[in-house]
């Protein structure tokens, strides 16, 4: 790392609150924090291992970090769950990477949180639910949530964040972790960045902070749940575009185009929904940042990439099975719920790019049309 950037991460390292007093009596043995990740695909693993590097460091929390695993049989014929316990990896999501011996893989949901007062969520979005459905009345009064989810549902009532939807089924707060954060690239401990969006407790944020902040991987708190949320949510229909973009083989210069278009569609979707949103917000990691790495290197460009080499031809999940090996796309679902609150509230024509993106991903439009959709732009933007 830089001289100048290293000496950044030190003094922020320092300035961290290590003596919080969120919790009464953090360093004593009895009331130290327990932390499980409801989640194992890519950046569930991921996730899991940086906290476990932080529980072994940090005297407030438990070492040990319980991973819940949606079981699977691997082609071994061995469990999944079982082989990640054996290797320390998780070999279908992450290979190759040791996600530290603190890390238990449990295949039991109910099991995994029974003792636990810090629940990360990370799962694809489109799970949540079942999962909190599941969870109801199993876990601890006093256990406070994060969501490292990037997607919404849309209710009979309108569009609901998925920290939301935690916290209305499981009666406690949860916060936000999203940034520019590709799985694979912090999994070698490349530097990156990241914002926890919090609601209203400063010492919630950074005892998060804490759990995740190591000198490769730099966090920062903003309070701003929403805003920071739906950064992470809405990009993921931008990158598909980007993804048509390449597929398309139009150049650098449409792609930015369609970046920024994107960028403008996010921050007024996400003002109209909430019109406490900030316009910081979009500077910090889980903005513009994330913007720009999932529209250059995530899985949501590739596959749509692939779709429109295919001249739309090949459906998206059967792209999704075959490319990804069990991963799971965000986009393509998100356009869909994107449009549904579009045409439920009229905004349609406000939003061209969120649009058209779900038009083309349902077969009514062709992938070129996403560099024709800019004739329906309003003048004024
Ligand atoms: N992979 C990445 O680089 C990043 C992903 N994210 C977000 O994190 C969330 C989770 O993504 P990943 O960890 O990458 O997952 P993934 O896409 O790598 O893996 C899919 C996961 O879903 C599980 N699954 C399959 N069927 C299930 C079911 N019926 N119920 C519950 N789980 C089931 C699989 O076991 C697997 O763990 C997503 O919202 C994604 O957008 C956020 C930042 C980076
Ligand atoms: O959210 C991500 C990076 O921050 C990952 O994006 P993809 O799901 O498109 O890979």
């Amino acid at each position: 790392m830089a001289p100048a950037l290293e000496a950044q991460v030190l003094q922020e390292e320092q300035s961290l609150p290590h003596n919080n007093n969120f919790f009464n009596g953090l360093n004593d043995v009895t009331h130290r924090s327990k932390v499980t990740v409801i989640g194992s695909g890519n950046w569930g693993s991921v996730a899991a291992k940086l906290i476990a590097s932080n529980t072994l460091r940090l005297a407030s929390f438990h070492d040990e970090v319980r991973m819940w695993v949606y079981e699977e049989t691997l082609p071994s014929g061995e469990k999944l769950t079982d082989v990640i316990n054996r290797t320390n990896e998780n070999v279908k999501y992450l290979p190759g990477i040791k996600l530290g011996q603190n890390v238990v893989a449990d295949p039991d949901l109910e099991n995994a949180v029974r003792d636990s007062n810090m629940l990360v969520f990370v799962t694809p979005h489109q799970f949540v639910e079942g999962i909190c459905k599941r969870l109801v009345g199993k876990i601890r009064e006093d256990a406070e949530a994060i969501s490292l989810v990037k997607g919404m549902e849309v209710k009979m009532e309108g569009p609901c964040m998925i920290s939301t939807l935690i916290s209305q089924q499981l009666g406690i707060n949860c916060s936000v972790l999203m940034g520019a954060n590709i799985a694979n690239e912090i999994a070698v401990e490349k530097f990156s960045e990241a914002t926890v969006g919090y609601r209203n407790n400063r010492e919630v944020a950074e005892r998060w902070v804490q759990l995740f902040y190591t000198p490769y991987f730099i966090v920062t708190a903003a309070q701003d749940v929403e805003g920071v949320e739906l950064c992470g949510t809405l990009k993921n229909v931008v990158a598909i575009a980007a993804g048509f973009v390449d597929g398309l083989e139009m150049g650098n210069n449409t792609k930015a185009a369609i970046m920024r278009l994107g960028l403008r569609e996010m921050k007024a979707f996400s003002k109209l929904l909430f019109p406490s949103v900030k316009d910081s917000t979009f500077f910090e990691s889980c903005g513009v940042a994330d913007l720009i790495t999932t529209c250059l290197g995530g899985r949501n460009r590739k596959v749509a990439e692939a779709y429109a080499r295919n001249g739309g031809k090949r459906s998206f999940d059967e792209l999704e099975a075959e490319m990804l090996q069990g991963q799971k796309l965000q986009g393509v679902s998100t356009a869909s719920e994107v449009y549904e609150v579009l045409s439920h509230r009229g905004w349609l024509e406000l939003f061209p790019l969120f649009s058209t993106v779900h038009e083309i991903c349902s077969g009514l439009l062709p992938p070129s049309a996403i560099v024709e959709y800019s004739e329906k732009l309003p003048r004024s933007f």
